[in-house]
């Protein structure tokens, strides 16, 4: 009998192969690979100046890598403009939120969803077109808990609910992979549970990658994480173990014996869970 054929395995949402982004001198990020399947919760944390910020920037567009690949979905976007890797599912919050404070909380979601919208085409110059946009952007502000708030200028919003429009901006595009800078930054105890809650309750069908600096988010969050210091990938695997790993700690205070050690490359999958050397 001839077997079933098997379904072919779905590609990571996001490839990365040994990136690389140099400043002058200075490497941000050094040779960084890491693969990541559908629906993941994964966050990248390290010390001050890791390199952090300048990944999620090379993966959303805002910055070119030296060298390496980034992938999304299957397809290469190493060279894609931030538009273009908007459009195939990547979104953004930023550790400043991005709000238009004259602007009213609807109007914010409304603007920020526009672009994705099958009927973008003059959404503006037609009430029903708008009243449309409204719709969905009215559906986002209900996930992140602002709906009650939508007519209110987003001036009027604290540093919390400026955060959730923030995020609420950033899922109007319906994304595939949803990058947040340090969402936690700033926020009382009952808005990072908020937060936590609505970030916990997110289709899998949306992978997000993290980079916090509150370890308990990150606990509670991610199931898989990448450790940098010094651009470089100190660890990468299920959270439990990756905050486990006493070179972590070290890291984090500066003292280990990492500190100018030349890890072997190595890229681990979180698709299939194997760790392999590449190069
Ligand atoms: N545009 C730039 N030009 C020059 N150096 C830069 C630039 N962007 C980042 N750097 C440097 O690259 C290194 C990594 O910075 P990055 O902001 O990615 O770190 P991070 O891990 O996000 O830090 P933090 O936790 O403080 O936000 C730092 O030494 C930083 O000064």
């Amino acid at each position: 009998m001839t077997p079933a054929p098997t379904a072919a395995p779905a590609a990571p949402v996001l490839d990365l192969d040994r990136l690389t982004r140099r400043y002058g001198s200075l490497t941000a990020v050094d040779d960084v690979s890491l693969r990541l399947p559908a629906g993941a919760r994964h966050a990248v944390i390290g010390p001050n100046g890791a390199g952090k910020t300048t990944l999620l920037n090379l993966i959303a567009g805002t910055d070119r890598p030296d060298h390496g690949t980034i992938a999304l979905n299957g397809t290469d976007v190493t060279r894609a403009s931030t538009a273009r890797r908007s459009r195939l599912g990547i979104a953004r919050s930023f550790q400043q939120p991005s709000v238009i404070s004259e602007l009213t909380v609807l109007d914010n979601i409304v603007l920020a969803g526009w672009p994705h919208h099958p009927k973008r085409r003059g959404a503006w110059r037609s009430p029903s077109r708008y009243r449309q946009h409204a719709e969905s952007a009215g559906q986002h502000l209900e996930t992140v808990g602002l709906a009650d708030l939508a007519h209110r200028p987003a001036s009027t919003l604290s540093h919390g609910q400026r955060r959730m429009l923030d995020l609420a901006a950033a899922l109007a595009g319906d994304p595939r992979l949803l990058l947040l800078d340090e969402p936690a930054a700033g926020l009382t105890d009952g808005d990072i549970g908020r937060l936590l809650a609505i970030l916990g309750a997110l289709p899998a069908s949306v992978a997000i990658v993290l980079v916090e600096h509150h370890v308990e988010v990150v606990a509670e969050l991610a199931t898989s994480v990448t450790v940098l210091a010094a651009g470089r990938v100190l660890v990468t695997g299920p959270t439990r173990e990756a905050l486990a790993h006493p070179e972590v700690r070290d890291a984090y205070h500066n003292t280990g014996p990492m500190a100018g050690e030349e890890p072997e490359h190595e890229a681990t999958d979180l698709v299939t869970g194997t760790t392999e050397a590449r190069g």
